[in-house]
C-alpha cells in the first residue's frame, strides 16, 4: 500500500506522520526506493518514468506500507492509476498554523522574518495555489487542530480500516449517484440502478421530463417551478424508479435496486400489486410464466415469503387492539419494507448509515474536469 501526504503548510503534518510510522510500520517511500532503485539492472529503470517505477516497488512489496508525499498533480495522476494508492490530506485551521509559524520563526531566529500577520497571509497564499487543487481531491482529510495524540491516532486507525478495494453495495451506489447527474428535473437529483446477479447493470434511471419533450430544467414543469400545487398530477416529470422501470422491462424481474433516495412508495405498491394479481393467476412461475436462471428463481417462494410477511404486517394494521408494542410494530414494517426480496425486485434505499463521502472516497473514481 502507498499513501500520499498532501499537507498545508505549518499544519503539523509531521505529527500525522510519526503516528503512520510508529503505530502503522509505513516506511519512508523515498527511502525505500532509492535502496530498491539501486538493486535494479538499467534494463529494468528504462523508460521508466519515476510514480510507475515505484508503484513497481509497492506493487512487488505489496504488503508492505509505504508513503510519500505528493508534490505535484502530473505525479498524483500516475499514482491513482493503482488500486494501492490513497491520498491523505493534513490539514488545520489558520490560528494554531499561526501559532506554529510564529513558533518557528522565534525558534529559529530567522532574519528578515516580521513576525506579523500579513506575512504569515503571503505564505499560505503561495502555499494554497499550489496545492489547492491536490488538496481538494484527497481521499482523507485530516484535522491536526486541537487535537490530542490520541484523537489524531483514532481518526488515522479509523481511515486505515477503510478497504483499498470499495466494496460492492458501496460501489453500485456509487454508480448510482453518478446516475443522478443527469437528472433534467429542478425539485430535486435522484439516481438508481437495476443490478442482476450481483453484477449486470441492466439500467439506469435519473427523475425527468420524458424523452421528447422539453426538460424540466429548462422550465417545463409547472410544478417543479413552483407554479402549479406540489402533487404528481400536476408533475410532468418521471421518477427515477420509474424510468428504470419502463427501461428495463421485462429484465427487472429479480434485479436489486439501488436508489439514491428511499425508493418511491408507489413503486412498492406497484410491485405488491403485482405480487397478488401474480398469486391471484397462480402462475406456477410468476408473471409471465417464465422460467429464469437468477438467484430469484424460486419466485413461488419469495412470492410467498413476501405475502406472509405483507399478512403479517396488515394484522398489525388491522388490529390495534392487539396491543403490539410500537417497536416490534416498526420492525416488521421496515422488514416488509425493504431488504427482504420484495416479490420481484429488492430494494437497497440511500439510507442515512450511507453517508456520501465515507462511502465514496474519490480513490480512483474518476473526475469530471471541464477544463
Ligand atoms: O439511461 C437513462 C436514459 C434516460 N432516462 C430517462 C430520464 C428522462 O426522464 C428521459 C429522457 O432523458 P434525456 O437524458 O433527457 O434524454 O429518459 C433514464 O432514466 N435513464
Amino acid at each position: 500500500m502507498l499513501i500520499g501526504i498532501t499537507y498545508t503548510i505549518y499544519s503539523d503534518k509531521d505529527r500525522v506522520i510519526e503516528l503512520l510510522k510508529n503505530d502503522h510500520n509505513f516506511e519512508d517511500g523515498e527511502t525505500e526506493f532509492t535502496k530498491w532503485k539501486a538493486e535494479l539492472k538499467d534494463e529494468e529503470k528504462r523508460d521508466k518514468k519515476n510514480p510507475e517505477l515505484l508503484l513497481g516497488m509497492v506493487k512487488m512489496n505489496y504488503e508492505r506500507k509505504y508513503m510519500i508525499e505528493i508534490k505535484t498533480e502530473e505525479e498524483l495522476h500516475e499514482y491513482r492509476k493503482s488500486i494501492l494508492f490513497l491520498l491523505l490530506a493534513v490539514d488545520s485551521a489558520l490560528s494554531p498554523r499561526y501559532e506554529n509559524w510564529v513558533r518557528d520563526n522565534r525558534n529559529n531566529q530567522k532574519e528578515n522574518v516580521k513576525i506579523d500577520v500579513s506575512e504569515f497571509m503571503k505564505k499560505i497564499d503561495n502555499d494554497n495555489k499550489e496545492k489547492y487543487k491536490i488538496m481538494s481531491v484527497a481521499d482523507f482529510t485530516v484535522s491536526t487542530d486541537h487535537k490530542s495524540n490520541d484523537e489524531l491516532k483514532q481518526e488515522i486507525s479509523k481511515i486505515l480500516k477503510n478497504p483499498l478495494r470499495s466494496l460492492k453495495e458501496d460501489y453500485f451506489m456509487y454508480l448510482a449517484e453518478v446516475t443522478a447527474s443527469r437528472t433534467n428535473c429542478m425539485s430535486r437529483k435522484v439516481g438508481c440502478i437495476l443490478v442482476k446477479d450481483d453484477y449486470r447493470v441492466i439500467a439506469t434511471g435519473y427523475n425527468g421530463a420524458p424523452k421528447y419533450i422539453d426538460n424540466c430544467i429548462d422550465g417545463r414543469c409547472e410544478r417543479c417551478k413552483g407554479i402549479k400545487e406540489e402533487g404528481r398530477d400536476n408533475c410532468i416529470c418521471l421518477h427515477a424508479e420509474e424510468n428504470v422501470l419502463l427501461i428495463a422491462g421485462r429484465e427487472a424481474e429479480g434485479c436489486t435496486l439501488y436508489c439514491t433516495t428511499e425508493a418511491n412508495k408507489n413503486i412498492e405498491k406497484e410491485e405488491e400489486a403485482k405480487r397478488e394479481s401474480n398469486t391471484k393467476n397462480d402462475n406456477p412461475k410468476g408473471k409471465g410464466g417464465e422460467a429464469s436462471n437468477t438467484k430469484n428463481d424460486n419466485s413461488e417462494d419469495k412470492i410467498e415469503e413476501a405475502n406472509r410477511e405483507n399478512n403479517t404486517k396488515n394484522e398489525i394494521e388491522n388490529n390495534p387492539e392487539d396491543k403490539i408494542e410500537d417497536k416490534a410494530r416498526k420492525e416488521a414494517e421496515d422488514k416488509a419494507k425493504v431488504g427482504t426480496v420484495n416479490g420481484k425486485i429488492s430494494l437497497i434505499p440511500y439510507t442515512p448509515k450511507t453517508k456520501r463521502f465515507e462511502l465514496y472516497p474519490f480513490r480512483n473514481m474518476p473526475h469530471a474536469t471541464h477544463e
